[in-house]
């Protein structure tokens, strides 16, 4: 089901939480709504469910008009951050419930309810937890017995709302991996919030940046990192430097300044080297730490006029060792790409 949000806006008293979002999703993407606290992406998946309503705007799926229609008939699967699997009821349970309370004509035969529960309970990999009990539940094995069970009564689309937060940094990473495989197996439209830019990009096939109530930039996890649209994304997505120049600053730039903006400068896109005497030093080096395969240093720059600037470059471990570079070593830095904001 293609989703489209047309000029929708929601005010909670004089305060704007939405200000004219005009979103389109494709039929079968995996959407990541980004942003930090409050900036609105919880009120946008609820007003897409039909939990909350706009105050002005449409809410489209699959091309039909459906602002007005009410929850239960949108066809819409829900997952929220605090697993609400029902604690009485056993796993399997919990995953038929939904097929269950289907009305008499529509609800499938006990048989069917059971090959369909055992198969979405294989899909998560938990069929053999099928009589266990939530409280007997890792909370990653909760987190899949709720998407089995939004899944359970084949919603056109998947709404999950932050649904890794409340789980442990590798059990998040797992789960990150298996939701876009499942995705990609299953092909319903989903859009999920998070605040973890990382998260966003490693799931989402498209990523859409909230902030204060509007859309800052919309597009692949790729386009986002590599043309923020502001000063904002920019900082949002990944580490960035941002750089004001003048005339004295000296660092090695690819282009001339514009006027009045600063550089915003990933940390990879800045070259290193051992400074050949003090007069052609740009920066101190002071620190670094191990990020993996990649080293990140900490550097600081010399300047006559403001003192403490830090600046952070990026380079794989074995360069960084044949560098041979000690605390408080002078170096050059050559910025090889820049993006300038105001
Ligand atoms: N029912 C409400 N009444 C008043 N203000 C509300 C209500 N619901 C949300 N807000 C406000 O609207 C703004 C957006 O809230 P929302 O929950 O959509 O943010 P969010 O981006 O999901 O934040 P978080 O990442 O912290 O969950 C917040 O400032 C919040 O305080």
């Amino acid at each position: 089901m293609s989703i489209i949000l047309s000029d929708i806006s929601k005010n909670f008293g004089r305060f704007s939480a939405l200000n004219h979002i005009n979103l389109e999703i494709p039929e079968g993407e995996l959407v990541a709504l980004l942003g930090p606290s409050g900036c609105g992406k919880t009120t946008l998946l609820r007003i897409i469910a039909g939990l909350e309503q706009a105050d002005s705007g449409r809410v489209l799926l699959s091309g039909e008009d459906k602002t007005e229609q009410h929850v239960s008939r949108r066809g819409i699967g829900f997952v929220f951050q605090h697993y609400a699997l029902f604690r009485h009821m056993t796993v399997f349970d919990n995953v038929a419930f939904g097929l269950r309370v289907k009305p008499k004509k529509i609800r499938p035969s006990t048989g069917d309810i059971h090959r369909k529960v055992h198969a979405l309970l294989e899909l998560v990999q938990l069929d053999w937890l099928h009589d266990r009990f939530p409280d007997q539940l890792s909370g990653g094995q909760r987190q899949r017995v709720a998407l089995a069970r939004a899944l359970a009564v084949e919603p056109s689309v998947l709404l999950l709302d932050e649904p890794f937060g409340a789980l442990d940094a590798s059990v998040r990473k797992d789960l990150r991996l298996w939701l876009r495989s499942l995705h990609y197996e299953l092909n319903v439209t989903s859009i999920f919030v998070t605040h973890d830019q990382e998260e966003a990009m490693e799931v989402a096939s498209r990523v859409v940046v909230l902030n204060h109530g509007c859309i800052e930039q919309q597009g692949a996890p790729s386009e986002i990192y590599d043309h923020p649209a502001n000063a904002f994304v920019s900082k949002f997505i990944g580490q960035t430097n941002v750089l004001q120049f003048d005339q004295q600053e000296g660092l090695l730039l690819p282009n001339t300044p514009p006027d009045g903006k600063s550089a915003h400068v990933r940390p990879h896109d800045i070259v290193l080297a051992k400074a050949s005497n003090d007069d052609n030093a740009h920066a101190v080096l002071r620190d670094w730490q191990h990020l993996g395969a990649l080293i990140r240093i900490e550097l600081e720059k010399i300047s006559p006029y403001h003192s403490g600037l830090s600046i952070f470059v990026e380079m794989p471990n074995e360069q960084f060792k044949q560098l041979a570079l000690k605390k408080g070593d002078k170096v050059t830095l050559q910025i090889q790409r820049a993006h300038w904001f105001h």
